[in-house]
């Protein structure tokens, strides 16, 4: 009798669905059909740009065009769901034009590879480096199309090792990334049993620690080389937990103990995207320098005065010792709009009359996140 009740349940049930999974067979009929316009579309901006040999990524049209589909969405579907999905379209569109190679601190698994798929979409090819001078090098040598190196955490500060090597690299930073550092301990069981040590990279050691200090303080921890390789001896080192993300663990068959255990919740990290392309202006960007200022009172103050004099705003103001022993300092200054902006090119052009050395290390898109 119940069993029966169940069937007829389960009957009304399709009876309801089937139209529904009807209509949305047909949307899905539509959907295909738009997606190949669109991407027949693209495959002829492809043959246009290809007679001028002008570049297939431009970061400035994609952001307007994430930008656009946050601005006219009407929902139910999220805004960031939106720009995931439009964000894979254009990244298989492009892919059509030129299938671009990306160049980024690996091993495979990384916050770093994360932000290459954040800003290209998947469908590009990956090249993980095992340093940080490695991208630089690759995207120099133009074995990779550009290059993908984090600049700041906002709980650990700035990766020293980018801010060096943009100072004298030819390339300039074609857009940025930035992403929710979201921290797991990772086992190959899912449980602590049995683990003597938690490996991690330093900066996510650091960025845990009062949670360790909270929950496992008698458990050992050691700095490795990345996360990934952390979570790499937790797969093939059952008595080793990885503080790594969640992409890592997927990718090393991990299980979970816990999930986001980093101190700050607001935990982010920002990537430079390095390469040859000038990325014109989008509406929404940010120019990035490197200043010296020379050995004279208030020096830095007037340097400074030329952006605020032009109202221009200032995002970010970071010091790097130079590194010659006279307690000289390399200043990298983020101010809000592109440099073809006529007031920024002003600020600039001003600033640079009053610096003992001047770099614009690129204008690109703010990151959408
Ligand atoms: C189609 C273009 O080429 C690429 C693909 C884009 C897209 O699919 O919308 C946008 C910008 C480019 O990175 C274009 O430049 O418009």
């Amino acid at each position: 009798m119940t069993a029966l009740r169940l069937a007829d349940k389960e009957t009304a049930m399709n009876d309801k669905l089937k139209p529904l999974r009807e209509q949305i067979d047909a949307i899905d009929a539509q959907i295909l059909d738009l997606l190949n316009r669109r991407a027949q579309v693209a495959q002829e901006v492809g043959h246009v740009k290809a007679e001028t040999n002008a570049p297939v990524f431009r970061p400035e049209r994609e952001a307007q065009v994430l930008r656009g589909v946050a601005d006219r969405n009407p929902g139910p579907m999220g805004n960031a769901e939106m720009q995931t999905i439009f964000r894979e379209i254009m990244s298989a569109c492009r892919s059509l034009e030129k299938r671009v190679t990306v160049a980024f601190l690996g091993p495979a698994g990384t916050y770093s590879e994360q932000a290459v798929y954040q800003q290209f979409g998947t469908a590009v090819d990956v090249m993980a480096c095992a340093s940080i001078d490695e991208v630089f090098r690759a995207t120099e040598a133009g074995t990779a199309d550009f290059g993908v190196v984090p600049v700041e955490n906002s709980t650990e500060g700035a990766i020293g090792r980018t801010l060096d090597l943009l100072l004298n690299t030819p390339l300039t930073i074609s857009g940025e990334v930035a992403i929710a550092v979201r921290h797991s301990l990772l086992t190959g069981s899912g449980t602590m049993d049995g683990v003597t040590a938690i490996c991690a990279h330093a900066q996510a050691l650091a960025q845990c620690q009062i949670w360790l200090n909270n929950n496992y303080p008698e458990i050992e921890r050691r700095a490795v080389s990345s996360n990934a390789e952390a979570a790499r001896m937790a797969r093939d080192d059952h008595s080793v937990a990885a503080i790594a993300g969640e992409r890592a663990g997927v990718r090393y068959s991990l299980g979970t103990v816990k999930a986001n255990i980093q101190d700050d919740p607001h935990n982010r990290t920002r990537f430079a995207v390095i390469g040859t392309l000038r990325t014109g202006p989008s509406g929404i960007d940010r120019t990035s320098m490197a200043l010296a200022a020379p050995h004279k009172a208030g020096s830095v103050y007037r340097l400074l005065g030329s952006l605020a004099q032009n109202g221009v705003s200032m995002t970010r103001f970071e010091s790097r010792p130079a590194r010659n022993g006279n307690w000289e300092y390399y200043f990298y200054v983020d101010v809000e709009g592109h440099i073809e902006n006529p007031a920024v090119a002003k600020a600039l052009e001003e600033l640079q009359g009053n610096a003992a050395f001047f770099k614009v290390l690129g204008s690109y898109p703010v990151s959408l996140t």
